[in-house]
């Protein structure tokens, strides 16, 4: 202490009797940091600028401004964000329902707007088929017509910046004879110059086969999925990728029968409607007004069972829980009833079961249906204690992980090294805490595969089985432990989501839920029961006969694409031919006349550059009131009835209407979520009515002839990177009375 003392008062008297050597210099430091920070300010502001300007000359630009999103876990809890924080930004819902307002309002060449992302990233929304199916799937033929009509390459609307043309031209005329020295033929590209797409694309060529074919890739635009989905066919790039989706497109899709599938669906359908809601309607039975359950948590229960079972073949962890042996969340109820006999018929708890082994599914007789079913129990009794304690924990992590993917994209954090993420950001660290039971769950997955099951098959596959992880030693390499996460989230999240916004769709317009329920019962007939075969089985030729099941699943799906919008990153410059009137002739491209979005005439193609990333909002597409007459309303007849569909110019346009996206990376799953999602809405919608109590009361507030206008009730959006009802969807299931 006195050491202490005495050397301060040493210092004290040194400073008074001489002058520090950094006296003198700290202002001058001092200065130096500060002219550092204002030039890298002013380089950083000039940059944007300079970016911005240039996207300019094509399309109405915005600057992006930067902030650090940090994921909120109350926004999960069910409880509304804005009642709690008024002034906070509801995460992603508004960008996404005010996408079209926006595009409207900038008017650019088919609506599309650019945005300048962090210093000079390029974006561009995109909410017109047009560019978007050029992007996508890359247009090569119109893109010959536009080159052989011999029609002149211009720009798009221009917006003149006479300081950024004037610098320009002054940089263009010191670089050019530079340039001309050193560049090959090949390497001189002018995006402006007639056919330098095609130079460019040879210049720049990607190691990506996609990239050629279509002009854009994935990469790098999912990196911030890879620490969720590491590199599985969903982000996976290049040749990595297509032998990825190969080999998943061989070992799930291409195994997948009919036969199979059928079997697995009603297996999940049971797992819901006899098990979880029977449950919840024998509670029900002392609950005033019935009753009212959060839809969403079911489906997804429903769903995961559905998809765990179809990558792995193993029928026992997900069986249908009538006796209260049900997983997770359900048990809580379950718990509750303890004592309370199940109501489930004989007919049903026999046959329901047999009927879901696949090798029976054939064979079908009551010996074999008995057999089965203590194999089950068997085999349950064996599983049920680790897939039970991790699926509640595994379903709260996916439901998370996809806002604070989402959070990530949309902060600075996304546009910082990963490095300086994962050193400072405490999403980082969220993250990796909610992975723990996704990794823990897809891990118990690929180890209970069985044999000839898809990841047991994908296991086998060179493209899945040469990253050995840290999980190697348990035998599962890290290949196929990503390719486990992307299947079960993809197959889950997906399907729950769309099957939510299409109960929340019927729900508030009773009057085509009733004729839904109608179509599905004259196909299913009341069933002479079967012995050998549950009535309540449905297979994929019946809803084959069922057209309005169809238009409810593709209207539901234009309304709410659960994945709102999808993004690239173009490898080479992409042309997009001028806009034309759509009308009823619906000639969306090589016309003369040239209307842009504005309504302004102009004569111009637009020229995405190379490098660019590209957001193509599915929603915008799928509510773009030029494709789509009655664009928000829910409308299935438009679909069938021949006058109606004459009215959308969607339905014929290819790219207007693309819920599983469109091209090279289209959706892998797509013949298998059609099947499910028309089985598992036939299932529910033939036993139950589904009633949303708010409707109710709406109704009862109005006169008799009075018309419900039932879009104020709608949900908003729970933007993650897939969209779910925001808060649940409080449903009421009432038993259809000649069902019983
Ligand atoms: C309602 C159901 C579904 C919808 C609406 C849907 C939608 C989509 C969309 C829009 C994409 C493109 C994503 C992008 O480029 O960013 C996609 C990709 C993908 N989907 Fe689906 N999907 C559904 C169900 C499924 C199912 C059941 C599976 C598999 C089990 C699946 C597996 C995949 C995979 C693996 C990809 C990535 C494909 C690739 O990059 O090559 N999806 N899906």
């Amino acid at each position: 202490m006195s050491n202490g003392t005495s050397l301060l008062h040493s210092c004290a008297a040194h400073e008074t009797n001489s002058v520090h050597p950094i006296d003198g210099a700290f202002p001058e430091f001092l200065l130096a940091v500060l002219l550092a920070l204002v030039s890298l300010a002013a380089s950083v502001w000039l940059q944007r600028w300079w970016t911005k300007c240039a996207l300019e000359e094509q399309l109405p630009t915005v600057l992006w401004t930067p902030r650090f999103v940090n994921y909120d876990p109350r926004e999960e809890d069910g409880v509304d964000a804005d009642q709690r924080h008024p002034k906070k930004q509801k995460m992603g819902s508004g960008s996404i329902t005010n996408i079209l307002p926006k595009m409207e309002r900038l008017g650019g060449p088919y609506g599309m707007y650019a945005t300048v992302y962090g210093v000079s990233t390029k974006v561009v929304h995109v909410g017109h088929p047009v560019p978007a199916r050029a992007i996508l799937a890359g247009n090569p033929a119109s893109a010959a017509t536009f080159a052989e009509s011999g029609m002149e390459i211009k720009l798009g609307e221009r917006r003149t910046n006479v300081v950024y043309h004037a610098v320009k031209g002054a940089m263009l005329w010191v670089r050019t004879p530079f340039l001309r020295l050193f560049s090959s033929p090949l390497s001189a590209t002018n995006g402006r110059n007639k056919g330098a797409s095609s130079r460019n694309g040879l210049t720049r060529r990607s190691s990506s086969l996609l990239a050629q074919t279509t002009g854009s890739t994935k990469n790098p635009a999912y990196d911030h999925f890879k620490n969720f989905s590491g590199e599985g066919v969903f982000t996976a790039n290049g040749m990595d990728w297509k032998s990825k989706r190969a080999s998943v497109l061989h070992c799930l899709v291409g195994q997948l029968n009919d036969a199979k599938l059928e079997v697995e669906v009603n297996r999940a359908a049971d797992a819901l409607l006899e098990g979880e809601l029977n449950m919840i309607m024998q509670l029900a039975s002392d609950e005033e007004g019935g009753a009212v359950r959060d839809v969403v948590p079911m489906l997804q229960r429903c769903t995961i069972g559905l998809i765990y079972r179809i990558i792995t073949h193993d029928v026992a962890s997900f069986a249908p829980c009538r006796d209260g042996e049900a997983n997770g969340e359900s048990n809580r109820i379950i718990d509750t009833t303890r004592g309370i006999a199940t109501t489930s018929s004989p007919r049903s708890s026999a046959t329901s079961l047999a009927a879901m082994d696949t090798s029976l599914a054939e064979k079908s007789t009551e010996l074999n249906y008995k057999h089965h079913q203590t194999n089950i129990h068997h085999e349950k009794k064996h599983h049920n204690q680790t897939i039970e304690s991790l699926l509640p924990n595994y379903l709260r992590s996916v439901t998370k992980i996809r806002m604070i993917i989402l959070a990530q994209s949309r902060s600075i954090w996304y546009l910082l090294p990963r490095w300086m993420y994962r050193l400072f950001s405490p999403m980082y660290r969220e993250e990796e805490r909610t992975m723990g039971p996704i990794r823990e769950f897809a891990q118990l997955a690929c180890q209970n595969a069985r044999e000839g099951s898809p990841l047991e098959l994908l296991s086998k596959r060179a493209s899945h089985s040469t990253k050995e992880g840290s999980d190697g030693e348990r035998g599962v390499s890290q290949d196929l432990l990503d390719e486990a996460i992307t299947l079960l989230f993809a197959g889950q999240d997906t399907s729950a989501a769309t099957l939510s916004w299409t109960l929340h769709l019927l729900s508030l317009d009773p009057r085509r839920q009733e004729k839904l329920a109608q179509e599905v019962r004259s196909v299913l007939g009341d069933s002479d029961i079967d012995f050998t075969r549950d009535s309540d089985f449905v297979s994929k030729s019946m809803i084959a006969q069922m057209p309005y099941l169809d238009a409810v699943i593709k209207e539901s799906m234009r309304l709410y694409p659960v994945a709102p919008f999808v993004v690239r990153k173009l490898t080479s410059d992409i042309t997009i031919p001028p806009e034309v009137n759509i009308g009823n002739q619906n000639r969306m491209n090589g016309a003369t006349t040239v209307t842009t979005a504005a309504g302004a005439k102009s004569s111009g193609a637009t020229t995405l550059s190379s490098s660019t990333f590209a957001c193509i909002w599915i929603y915008a597409l799928h509510r773009n009131p030029k494709l789509w007459h009655s664009p928000d309303e829910f409308v299935p007849e438009r679909w069938i009835d021949p006058e109606l569909r004459k009215k959308d110019n969607g339905q014929e346009e290819p790219g207007a209407y693309i819920p599983f996206a469109m091209g090279p990376r289209n959706c892998l799953g797509r013949p298998l979520a059609q099947v499910v999602l028309r089985l598992l809405l036939a299932r529910i919608i033939r036993k139950y009515i589904v009633v949303d109590p708010r409707y109710e009361t709406l109704e009862a507030r109005l006169d008799k002839n009075d018309v419900v206008d039932t879009k104020c009730l709608r949900k908003d959006m729970q933007a993650g990177f897939t969209v779910l009802p925001s808060n649940g969807l409080m449903l009421r299931f009432v038993e259809r009375l000649d069902d019983v």
